[in-house]
């Protein structure tokens, strides 16, 4: 029998996990390719739609994949790191921004509604940050793990595809510092304005990470040591969200920068753990497109958006729909009686 994810109690177990979740069904992608290839019009002229409609066919393992229940997580942590004067906006705001987003209010839910998806928002101990990553590690591996765990259990494993988000104050620091100690290169790289930093606020940041890559230089090796370095409790429930979500072949859209960099540590453990993921957008921070070049992955969108909160998964879940429905309702060129396929 394959193990539960969770609870795992250790990142050893949990890394042995990983390597044994399933792959996406081979015969659906060939037959899902052949019926692309058997419909009215020119073989290829759909572009991207039709490895949209490819892609979900091998995650749901049928050649006529459907959206019946479209599932919206966002996540919410708090981050110790704001001590260091990193973030424009004060940490309340992401108290706040969870009751708008639970009174209906945020551009999520809008988003969501446009798009056909239902939102679940996850607030994670808001009112005990995560420990300051530049004077030690932002969480222990207990708290990674339980994160993680309830990430996944707020996977619906009936849901046909599942939405990716987060809302955290100062997360647009951990999410460069996790790229920046996963992938290299040097802080600023990786840094970029978030919900609006200047450019003396981007310096800070950068000076912040290293010092942080410093102090934790011997996690540097391990990629869940480095999510228990730089944090946060979003990131680690996005990490058990993606890895719940593969456990019942339900295919992902993961969001921006900071949603995107959560789920690179499971990329960092296993190159293909993200195989069932799509990335619904380009974001406008920066440090997005570098990770996207890094993950060999091309954003559904390119809106200029840096919003968060699931937006741009949400907006990439209307071209899905699309492709689905090209996949699914037209006909043959042999039911339409049209020369030539
Ligand atoms: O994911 C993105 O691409 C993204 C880009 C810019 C800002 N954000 C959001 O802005 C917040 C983090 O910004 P900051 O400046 O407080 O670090 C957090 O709530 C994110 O959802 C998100
Ligand atoms: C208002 C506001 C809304 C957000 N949504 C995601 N991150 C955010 C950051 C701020 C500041």
């Amino acid at each position: 029998m394959i193990q539960p994810l969770f609870p795992a109690p250790s990142f050893s177990d949990l890394r042995d996990r990983v390597v044994a979740l399933p792959d996406a069904d081979a015969g659906a992608i060939k037959a899902a390719r052949a019926r692309q290839d058997s419909l009215t019009k020119p073989p290829g002229s759909l572009g991207r739609l039709e490895d949209l409609a490819v892609f979900m066919a091998g995650w749901h393992g049928v050649a006529r994949p459907r959206i019946a229940q479209a599932q919206a997580l966002v996540f919410a942590g708090n981050h110790g790191i704001c001590a260091q004067g990193v973030n424009p906006f004060p940490q309340e705001v992401t108290a706040q921004m969870v009751a708008n987003f639970q009174a209906g209010g945020a551009a999520i839910n809008q988003l969501c509604r446009a798009s056909g998806a239902e939102l679940t928002v996850i607030a994670l101990d808001l009112e005990r940050p995560t420990a300051d990553f530049s004077a030690g590690p932002a969480m222990r591996e207990a708290e990674v793990l339980d994160a993680m765990a309830r990430g996944a259990q707020a996977v619906d494993p009936g849901a046909d595809v599942l939405i990716l988000g987060e809302m955290g104050i100062g997360n647009s620091t951990v999410a460069a510092a996790l790229t920046r100690a996963l992938f290299g290169g040097t802080a600023d790289e990786w840094v970029g304005p978030g919900a609006g930093s200047d450019s003396e606020g981007l310096r800070l940041k950068a000076r912040v990470i290293e010092a942080g890559v410093a102090r934790h230089a011997a996690a540097l090796a391990d990629p869940l040591a480095v999510l228990a370095a730089f944090g946060g409790r979003e990131q680690a429930a996005i990490c058990g969200a993606v890895l719940a979500a593969r456990a019942a072949r339900i295919p992902v859209i993961l969001d921006g920068f900071i949603c995107t960099a959560a789920a690179a540590v499971l990329h960092a453990l296993d190159a293909g753990a993200l195989d069932h993921c799509l990335v619904g957008h380009a974001s406008a921070e920066p440090g997005h497109r570098r990770l996207l070049g890094v993950l060999g992955k091309k954003a559904v969108l390119d809106l200029g958006m840096r919003l968060g909160e699931g937006s741009g998964a949400a907006v990439a879940l209307g071209v899905l729909r699309a492709a689905l429905a090209a996949h699914d309702g037209m006909a043959t060129f042999a039911e339409a009686g049209v020369s030539g396929g």
